[in-house]
């Protein structure tokens, strides 16, 4: 049975995926959402030369070596300049974030002046133009300041908010819709009957697609019938989800029924069963304007694939360059043996060395039903096809979960 590469059936993946169209979302809620055009500011910030400190206003050319005695002319709150000049011997007072008046040129911080009724006496001379912001330091009108591909957090919304922008452009998220299938599976929260045990692969995959910036869409569990199953999928397409997941009867047994249902639904598939473990019976299609991940139904193997194959079809999706910079390294704290085909993804747990190496443990069992192991790992280690053998302390590439 021959079996594609990993790296193989990711470029075919994603091969053709658009990043969805733009909606335009109010400021309030664009947190996490991901930036779908350029962003110009309207603005000058500062509109104007600002004080940076509480203190006077002064024409730098008025200091003279000894103590200089200025006049108080006025008053400049932050949004209320002084309408005047200051003139030869003046001075304004002035407040942070207010306009630097006419004539002034420098801001004497008020800790350095010492004053009596309107005069007041320069104690420490200040740098000429010290503590004045000129207008357009941070950013000009007309300047594009945030690009995608970008997920927004709080540093740029503070940005958009500064250029004036109270909507901004983002990509539609991707509406993934989730489907269990097995006649052995009930909800988290319900009794299993005697040979049934609970499904987990759909809470899992649904925070996978939330983290990943898309909209989960519950379509619930499918018994192991034909016509059911259709008709659960028939709800992704009136739904008009971006991608369907199913979750299990994606292998060669006779209950699995997952890629003959969508074949007769009209599907195109793409790929079917990968050199890697676990994931191995993963497949992958398209149905009308929906594309279709059908994951394995063993747990670990089901979210190791929504990590390596679903996160980067909804990166696509969202405009984002899927993860290239490729694994880390760390070092191997106890030895593995010589892998065979399948590229392999050992769950381990992950800590630092004494030098501040990143050690990876893995654990001694790696069957694909354990998400208690899962849960516990902090790393994946990579074990490309044929890898030979290896000893503690040698170097492996991983993915850090
Ligand atoms: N003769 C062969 N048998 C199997 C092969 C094979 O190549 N030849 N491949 C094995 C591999 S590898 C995997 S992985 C599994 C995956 O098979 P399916 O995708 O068909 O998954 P199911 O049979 O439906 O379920 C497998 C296992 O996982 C449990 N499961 C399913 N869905 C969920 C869920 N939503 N939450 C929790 N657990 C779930 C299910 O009860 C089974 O125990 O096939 C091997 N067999
Ligand atoms: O490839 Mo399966 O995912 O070993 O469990």
């Amino acid at each position: 049975m021959s079996l594609m590469p990993v790296d193989e059936a990711l470029t075919k993946l994603l091969s053709g995926v658009k990043p969805l169209e733009t909606e335009y979302v109010p400021l309030e809620s664009a947190n996490g959402r991901y930036l779908s055009a350029p962003l110009v500011s309207t603005r000058t910030q500062p509109p104007f030369a600002a004080s940076a400190m509480d203190g006077y206003a002064i024409r730098h050319e008025d200091i003279s070596a000894s103590r200089t005695s200025l006049t108080v002319v006025g008053e400049a709150p932050a949004g209320h300049g002084f309408a005047g000049t200051v003139g030869t011997g003046e001075t304004v007072r002035i407040f942070t974030g207010a306009p630097v008046p006419a004539g002034a040129d420098t801001i004497l911080i008020q800790e350095n002046a010492e004053r009596e009724g309107e005069r007041i006496t320069v104690l420490e001379n200040p740098a000429k133009g010290a503590f004045v912001r000129p207008a357009g330091l941070d950013f000009s009108e007309g300047d594009v300041l945030l690009q995608p591909p970008l997920k927004l957090a709080y540093r740029h919304l503070a940005l958009a908010a500064a250029m004036n922008h109270a909507v901004l452009p983002v990509h539609r998220r991707p509406k993934v819709a989730i489907l269990a299938t097995g006649d052995e599976l009930v909800r988290p929260g319900t009794e299993p009957g005697p040979d049934q045990i609970i499904a987990s692969n759909h809470a899992g995959i649904a925070a996978l697609v939330e983290d990943c910036g898309g909209q989960a869409l519950d379509l619930g569990i499918s018994p192991d019938e034909p016509v059911a199953l259709a008709n659960h999928v028939r709800r992704a397409i009136t739904e008009k989800a971006d991608i369907l997941v199913t979750l299990g009867g994606a292998s060669v047994g006779d209950h699995d029924l997952v890629q003959s249902v969508l074949g007769q639904e009209g599907m195109d598939l793409a790929f079917w069963r990968i050199a890697m473990r676990p994931g191995k019976p993963l497949m992958a299609g398209r149905l009308g304007g929906t594309k279709v991940l059908g994951l394995p139904g063993n747990p670990v193997s089901s979210l190791v694939c929504g990590l390596l194959f679903l996160k980067p079809l909804m990166q696509a999706m969202l405009g984002q360059t899927p993860e290239q910079s490729g694994p880390q390294r760390a070092i191997l704290a106890s030895p593995l043996p010589e892998n065979d085909r399948r590229q392999d993804y050992v769950r381990a747990t992950l800590s630092r060395s004494a030098n501040g190496d990143l050690v990876v443990t893995p654990f001694s069992r790696q069957d694909s039903s354990m998400l208690n192991l899962l849960a516990k790992s902090g790393a994946l280690v990579v074990r490309p096809p044929h890898a030979p053998a290896l000893e503690a302390g040698a170097e492996v590439p991983i993915l850090v979960l």
